[in-house]
């Protein structure tokens, strides 16, 4: 949530487009749910047996880390990996989803062991983020800090700080 609101302020025409959406579509007069890497080395697995993974032998035992950033930002798939284009989701990339299935995108993992969270979280960020951006006009500095601090999850390295002003009525 913290990354997306900052990648949205750093972009001048992405979250008044989303906003604009949002009025159209909801208007200033009532609330909706409405969609929209946070761990970059998630649970290691282990091989139950000996296999080979795309003509690599892997032996039984061996713990198998994905790193998950390094997809997430490969250049061949994802050109200009580091800028925020959340349309390419629209256009270029709008087949891909984030479910398991297709391996470019495995923010939760994939198959058995993927993050059984997924539905929710899905649901929770959508309804989150579109509610803030409706709701309030946020202000923060420009441009965001966008450095990375190491850690389990994806933190940010300084904290964002915003001015949020309402834009809705005060009784929605
Ligand atoms: C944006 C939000 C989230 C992301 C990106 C995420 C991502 C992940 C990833 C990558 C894994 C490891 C999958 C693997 O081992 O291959 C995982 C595991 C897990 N997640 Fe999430 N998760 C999120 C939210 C949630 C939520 C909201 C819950 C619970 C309500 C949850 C519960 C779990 C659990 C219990 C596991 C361990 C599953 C297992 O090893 O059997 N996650 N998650």
């Amino acid at each position: 949530m913290t990354w997306a609101l900052s990648s949205l302020l750093n972009n001048r025409e992405a979250p008044w487009k989303a906003q604009q959406e949002l009025d159209a579509h909801v208007g200033k007069d009532r609330r909706s749910p409405r969609g929209s890497t946070p761990g970059p080395l998630p649970i290691p697995h282990e091989a139950t047996e000996d296999c080979y993974v795309s003509g690599y032998f892997v032996p039984k035992g061996t713990w198998l880390i994905l790193n998950l950033y390094k997809i997430h930002h490969g250049p061949r798939v994802w050109p200009d990996p580091y800028e925020f284009r959340s349309e390419r989701f629209l256009t270029t990339h709008k087949d891909i989803d984030v479910r398991g299935q297709h391996f470019e995108l495995i923010p939760f993992g994939s198959s058995r062991g993927m993050c059984p969270g997924i539905s929710l979280a899905l649901q929770v960020m959508g309804l989150s983020l579109g509610s803030l951006i409706h709701a309030f006009e946020i202000i923060g500095d420009e441009p965001v800090n966008m450095e990375e601090a190491i850690g389990l999850t994806n933190l940010k390295a300084s904290p964002l700080e915003v001015l949020v002003t309402l834009r809705v009525p005060e009784h929605v």
